[in-house]
């Protein structure tokens, strides 16, 4: 097998450190791929070469039109080889082909929505109070970026990081997640094939605790964007203090989805599926904690329960598979030990909670989708993210009590209401602290509209336009058309 390569300073390269991973398919450990481990010399040669190409290249200073143009070009190229990308994140993650298909679609939509808007933000002329003077902000690169993605939506993660970092001018280094770089290597020869210039983009493969962690300690980085889970996004805000780079955190969430009584039903119980069971529940903004007035709990679990009976897993490759398995060995056991402690504390087994007998699955990392009942708000199961195919049912009364349910969590990433008063629903969506809340549906999210978490589910907006902001700084320039001396300084007869 062919070893693929990192890329730095426009050169396909193997690492220093001569050592390579293999990549497995979490649906049989089939080995699907070998890379090059990259070590922290090589990260430091990558960051080298984006300082070069930012402080002495032509990137930052072409027209962002030049930039949008060719972010435009990436846009083309991930849609003329969207199979190809969605079978490679599917072989690497396990998830269904049709949702590869799917994130496919939505990183195009990305790159295209980032090279629309490139040109639209010239900055801002201010009404200035010095008398003859002009008062203008514009926007500059912020400079050198580190750019670290989690394993479960490799290249989407990935596609909100990179294109607004290109609009605005910057370089970079990308560190994708060492167990799934299949489809960042890919989107990085596309780039190439793009014209994005030679040191502007560059990618290292391997563990965080090394090239992760020097992306994040480098003095010569200016900004380091991060997505995954909130303890290493802790350790990476330490590093960070190493020169006060600027951070921005996408971190995990324990989002709720309450359901009123006065909900559409079938609609509720549809999406609340929908809302966990895609990728197995390995979603940051899955919507585990649901949290459903009393007077329909018993109707409403017999129906998500009647549902999930019917769920297919298996093959993300299969076209009637519903879901696909667990990332990985560690992660199976990481979803086993949160349930069986959920078990302990007192949750009751409404379905699930075991791995799938049927032989043709036990190759895989395979886990049954589960639900939980008899759920309260000091339980692990309901505090902790298990990122994992399970919901927890917890029961509610008043509107209040939903609203503090929904709010009780370390986490401040989404969360969801059903109920036709939309009055009601507003009331609620003002008190809950979440970065994204949908009234009637669930987990929606486009390049449009800011995403990111209040409390522990991080800082920091990606998509929309303060994503692109976040690659900005603005410097704002005064010019004086008439200076006039104020005489302060010096005089020996100033009164
Ligand atoms: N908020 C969001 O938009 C969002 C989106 C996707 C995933 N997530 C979160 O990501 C988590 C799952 O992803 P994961 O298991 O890959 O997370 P993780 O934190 O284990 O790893 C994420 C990335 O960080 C790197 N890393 C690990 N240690 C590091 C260190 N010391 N320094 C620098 N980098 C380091 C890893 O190699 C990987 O590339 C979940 O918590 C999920 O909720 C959040
Ligand atoms: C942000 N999102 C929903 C695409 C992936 C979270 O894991």
């Amino acid at each position: 097998m062919d070893i693929k390569k990192q890329y730095i300073n426009g050169e396909w390269i193997l690492s220093n450190s001569n050592q390579t991973r293999e990549i497995m398919n979490p649906f049989n450990k089939e080995v699907v791929a070998v890379v090059t481990e990259s070590d922290r010399t090589d990260a430091k040669a990558a960051i080298q070469a984006a300082r070069d190409a930012f402080d002495h290249g032509e990137w930052p200073t072409m027209t962002s039109a030049e930039r949008g143009a060719i972010v435009q070009k990436i846009a083309e190229l991930i849609l003329r080889d969207k199979e190809e990308l969605a079978y490679l994140e599917t072989l690497d993650t396990g998830k269904t082909l049709e949702e590869s298909r799917w994130d496919m679609d939505d990183i195009a939509g990305v790159f295209q929505y980032y090279a629309d808007i490139a040109d639209k933000n010239g900055g801002e002329i201010i009404d200035s109070p010095i008398p003859n003077s002009e008062s203008k902000v514009v926007y500059e690169p912020v400079g050198i970026c580190g750019q670290i993605t989690p394993w479960n939506y490799p290249l989407l993660q990935a596609s909100w990081k990179l294109a607004p970092a290109l609009v605005a001018g910057n370089t970079l280094i990308m560190k994708p997640s060492e167990i799934t770089p299949l489809t960042t290597i890919k989107t990085f020869e596309l780039m190439e094939e793009a014209g994005v210039p030679k040191g502007v983009i560059n990618l290292v493969l391997g563990p965080g605790n090394t090239v992760g962690a020097e992306l994040s300690e480098n003095t010569d980085v200016d900004l380091i964007s991060f997505t995954g889970g909130i303890e290493t996004g802790k350790t990476i805000m330490r590093a960070a203090t190493s020169n006060v780079k600027k951070v921005a955190l996408e971190l995990g969430g324990k989002n709720p989805n309450i359901i009123f009584a006065d909900a559409d039903f079938d609609i509720a119980v549809d999406q609340a599926l929908n809302g966990v069971f895609f990728h197995a529940g390995q979603v940051c903004s899955a919507g585990t904690r649901v949290i459903v007035e009393e007077s329909i709990h018993d109707e409403f679990v017999k129906a998500l329960v009647d549902r999930v009976k019917n769920i297919k897993i298996g093959s993300g490759f299969d076209e009637d598979t519903e879901m696909g398995p667990l990332i990985s060995k560690e992660h199976l056991q990481k979803v086993m030990d949160y349930v069986n402690k959920g078990i302990e504390e007192g949750a009751t087994v409404a379905i699930g909670a075991k791995q799938p007998e049927d032989a043709a699955l036990q190759d895989g990392f395979f886990y049954m989708p589960t639900i939980l009942t008899d759920c309260t708000t000091d339980m692990s199961v309901v505090q902790n993210e298990g990122f994992g195919p399970v919901i927890t049912i917890e029961k509610f009364s008043t509107e209040e009590e939903a609203i503090k349910l929904a709010n009780d969590s370390i986490y401040g990433l989404s969360g969801g209401v059903w109920t036709k008063d939309i009055a009601k629903a507003e009331r609620c969506v003002a008190k809950m602290r979440m970065g994204t809340v949908w009234i009637n549906d669930f987990n929606i999210y486009f390049p449009h509209a800011p995403w990111g978490g209040y409390k522990q589910s991080g800082f920091g907006r990606e998509l929309g336009k303060t994503g692109l902001e976040e690659y900005q700084e603005q410097k704002h320039i005064l010019l004086n058309k008439q200076p006039e001396p104020s005489n302060w300084f010096g005089f020996s007869d100033k009164k």
